[in-house]
């Protein structure tokens, strides 16, 4: 049974969709904690009704991002994590964090990168005219929503969209997939083949939506 901790920052649909897939037996795992940087976060209600364990580490309590970083490291290792996942943690990580949870740290990011990356992804395509947006799961590397990505899912934009009607859209794309990969990497299939050639090839099998066969 592989141990996930899930670092927030929000609303924590993503993780509640974790927690559902791991109570299913979807994920072969368990979330073991939640660690937020924002008190009011509202997947730290989630996660009590779950009966896991939570931590707020607020990010203003340090001087430096490289303090919290190591603050935050401390945190998650007490839970001896296989895996590591940001689900709308709103953060920037160090580099030092970063290479301490090389191959076991993803992160769940609203647009089809590498277009879009950073914040506001919504608005921007919308603003772009685009047709299709989506969401990714990737590795997190030093460079910001730099990493391979693993899978990605794509909806359409309508004219009538705005932000909130687009978000909600891809939230529900969002809650397919991350379910997915976390799955893929409890069963060894991301460590194993997280070369590139198999996630070029893998992109190519979830063009469009998440792959089907692997959801029942
Ligand atoms: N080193 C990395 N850190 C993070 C990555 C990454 O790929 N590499 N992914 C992000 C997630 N993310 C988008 O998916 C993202 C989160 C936060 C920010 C950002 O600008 N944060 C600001 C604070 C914003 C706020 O508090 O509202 C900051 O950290 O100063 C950009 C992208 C997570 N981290
Ligand atoms: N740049 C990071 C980022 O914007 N992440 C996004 O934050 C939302 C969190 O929703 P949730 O709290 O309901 O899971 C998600 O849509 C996720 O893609």
């Amino acid at each position: 049974m592989k141990s996930i901790v899930v670092l927030i920052s929000g609303s924590g649909s993503n993780l509640q969709a974790i927690i559902d897939a791991c109570s299913s037996g979807f994920i072969p795992g368990k979330v073991s904690a939640v660690i937020s940087n924002k008190a009011n976060a509202y997947g730290l209600v989630r996660a009590n009704e779950a009966g896991i364990s939570t931590q707020v580490l607020s990010h203003k309590n340090y001087a430096s991002r490289d303090k919290y970083d190591l603050a935050l490291t401390d945190a998650i290792e007490q839970h001896k994590p296989d895996l590591v996942i940001l689900a709308g943690f709103m953060r920037i990580l160090t580099p030092a964090f970063v290479q301490h949870f090389n191959g076991r740290l993803l992160n769940i990011h609203p647009s089809l990168l590498p277009k879009y990356q950073g914040l506001t992804t919504h608005q921007r395509a919308i603003d772009a005219g685009d047709s299709e947006h989506g969401c990714s799961v990737h590795f997190v590397t030093e460079q910001l929503d730099g990493g391979p990505v693993i899978l990605q899912a794509k909806v359409p934009v309508f004219a009538d969209d705005d932000a909130q009607s687009l978000a909600e859209r891809v939230h529900e794309q969002e809650h397919r997939i991350y379910p997915l990969v976390v799955r893929w990497f409890c069963q060894n299939r991301l460590q194993q083949h997280s070369d590139q050639a198999w996630l070029d090839g893998n992109l190519l099998a979830a063009n469009g939506y998440a792959n089907d066969e692997d959801e029942d």
